[in-house]
């Protein structure tokens, strides 16, 4: 799904007005009426008060819509504007007409120094005070609005977006915005759903389809996009009946140290499960058994040293090398590191202890191959760039080490973010349960083990990443969070990939009633 941004919703916004030949008053009711059929849906005429509080702008014009078709079904609606400034947009003064005509009065104006209205904890809010539009923080008095809205408890429902969040900054205080138990954005979600410091202002989002300009749509390039299974379907690689082996290429992981070959281990069962053709484990010679002996489909090479890496030469020709899982940073592993990298060509995934390496000579940064693909949580990526002022001041910075050094950069956490250059793309499957030892060195065998087998990386970083929560959310299907293993991850990513081509369930009562149908009609013929 594209996230547009708010200058692109704003021309979109013009250009469907334009080409659907349409008045952009007419667009705000269309939006106003999505959000009164959310609700009505749910509510099915239920007489709890709903407060619906406007701004004076067209997000409050947006509310002033679903106020009125909340009051022209027969709801309990009590209507307030905002009045914090006296600009207020042509299509809001429309809806404000408009609601006066219908219910012979003026909605509540509520301003600086007047008391605000009694709120229950059973009550609904609609917040329509601020979208996009927020260009300044919000004056004192709205701040204590929206800590009036909190301290009530009702369930708050914002329009577009959590009023006094901004799409692209992260608020002063958290106290300046609205604490939206639901948000209804128009036609795109919001970066900011997605990052630590702001998806806190909504527990839960959804996308209202207002009819945009479909060509608008489709051509428009967004710098974020979100991915789901839409999203990764086409970046499949079906196989060949006549493949074989070699086809899908050996990949080679080079990392473990003495105490840490289980890294090694899961990102190489990682990378052949899923499905890299060949797979190779370059480890410390302490390594040697427990690979052996654990899982016997992977190949071996071994250091000179026994508990540690200090000099990584090999005669095999991988596609593609997973650097670092496990690894150590002993001097002698810095060191085999820097002379590696001074003559490699391959392909590179590089996370854990090779970033921490990176990190600690960032001269050999120069060295990685154009689209070396680096993981890093969010530790390892202070390490690499520095500290970040908050999560947009941290993308600003990625983009910018990506394009200085042309490298991909996958952001791991509960939302992973992967980079590159100026493009982002968002994870949405994964879950808690992921939180656990070890489940990052799959990823860095399943991201390895897709470039093995010929996709490019950054469509193997975004496959990947998806792939890796998407197994991780079935996989804890059956065990719960605390008791998901990075082991039961890797277990079921083959069920990951069947995932892809599943059809959604028709709905149960539909079933039923065609099942029904069909002993009906049996019966009749007999
Ligand atoms: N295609 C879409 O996405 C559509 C969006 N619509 C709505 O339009 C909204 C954007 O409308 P606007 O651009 O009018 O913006 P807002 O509704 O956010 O209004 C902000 C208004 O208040 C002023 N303002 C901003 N910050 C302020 C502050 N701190 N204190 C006082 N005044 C402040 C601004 O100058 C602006 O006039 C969207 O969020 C959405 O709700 C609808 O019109 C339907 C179509
Ligand atoms: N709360 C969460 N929700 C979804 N995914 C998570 C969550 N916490 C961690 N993850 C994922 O789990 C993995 C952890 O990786 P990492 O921190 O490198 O672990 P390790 O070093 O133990 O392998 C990453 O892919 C990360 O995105
Ligand atoms: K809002």
């Amino acid at each position: 799904m594209k996230i547009f941004s708010d200058k692109q919703i704003y021309e979109g916004d013009k250009l469907t007005a334009k080409k659907q030949n349409i008045t952009s008053t007419e667009l705000m009711e269309r939006a106003g009426i999505q959000i009164f059929n959310w609700l009505h849906l749910r509510m099915q005429g239920a007489q709890v008060p709903i407060h619906v509080f406007c701004g004076i702008g067209n997000n409050g014009g947006n509310g002033l819509v679903v106020a009125r078709h909340l009051i022209n079904h027969g709801y309990h609606v009590n209507t307030y504007v905002v009045n914090f400034s006296d600009k207020r947009t042509r299509d809001f003064l429309c809806n404000y007409d408009l609601i006066k005509q219908t219910t012979k009065k003026w909605p509540t104006l509520i301003g600086p120094d007047d008391d605000f209205p009694e709120i229950g904890p059973d009550d609904i809010i609609i917040d329509a005070v601020f979208g996009i539009g927020l260009n300044r923080p919000a004056d004192d008095w709205v701040v204590n609005l929206f800590q009036h809205f909190k301290v009530s408890k009702a369930f708050t429902l914002s329009v577009d977006i959590p009023s006094g969040m901004k799409t692209d900054a992260v608020p002063a205080d958290d106290n300046n915005v609205v604490w939206a138990n639901h948000t209804l954005s128009f036609q795109s979600t919001k970066l900011a759903f997605f990052l630590p410091d702001t998806a806190k202002f909504t527990e839960q989002w959804e996308v209202l389809d207002i009819g945009f300009d479909r060509e608008y749509l489709i051509k428009t390039q967004t710098a974020v996009d979100l991915i789901g299974k839409q999203e990764v379907l086409p970046i499949y690689k079906p196989r060949d009946k006549f493949s074989h082996k070699g086809t899908f290429g050996h990949a080679l992981i080079i990392g473990g140290s003495y105490g840490k070959i289980g890294a090694a281990i899961l990102a190489s069962r990682s990378a052949l499960s899923i499905g890299a053709g060949l797979v190779t484990a370059f480890v410390p010679k302490c390594g040697y058994i427990p690979i052996q002996s654990s899982f016997p489909e992977a190949m071996i090479i071994t250091d000179e040293q026994e508990e540690w890496i200090s000099n990584i030469q090999f005669t095999i020709t991988p596609t593609v090398i997973g650097l670092g899982v496990g690894m150590g940073t002993e001097k002698a592993t810095a060191e085999a590191l820097q002379v590696f990298l001074t003559t490699n060509k391959t392909p590179l995934v590089i996370d854990a202890d090779g970033i921490n390496l990176l990190s600690k000579n960032k001269d050999l940064l120069k060295l990685l191959p154009q689209n070396t693909v680096l993981t890093p949580h969010p530790k390892e990526l202070e390490r690499l760039i520095g500290v970040w002022k908050d999560d947009f001041d941290k993308l600003k910075k990625v983009k910018a080490f990506s394009k200085k050094y042309h490298l991909i950069v996958v952001i791991k956490g509960a939302y992973t973010l992967t980079v590159l250059e100026d493009k982002i793309y968002i994870n949405s499957t994964g879950n808690p349960g992921l939180a656990t030892a070890g489940t990052g060195d799959v990823l860095t065998g399943v991201i390895t083990g897709l470039i093995a087998q010929g996709y490019d990386s950054l469509a193997a970083s975004v496959f990947g990443v998806y792939l890796h929560g998407k197994s991780a959310d079935i996989a804890v299907q059956g065990l719960g969070y605390e008791a998901m293993t990075a082991t039961h991850v890797i277990d079921t990513l083959g069920d990951a990939y069947l995932n892809l081509f599943e059809q959604p369930e028709p709905p149960k009562v539909e079933a039923e009633e065609k099942e029904g149908e069909k002993k009906e009609k049996k019966s009749k013929t007999k």
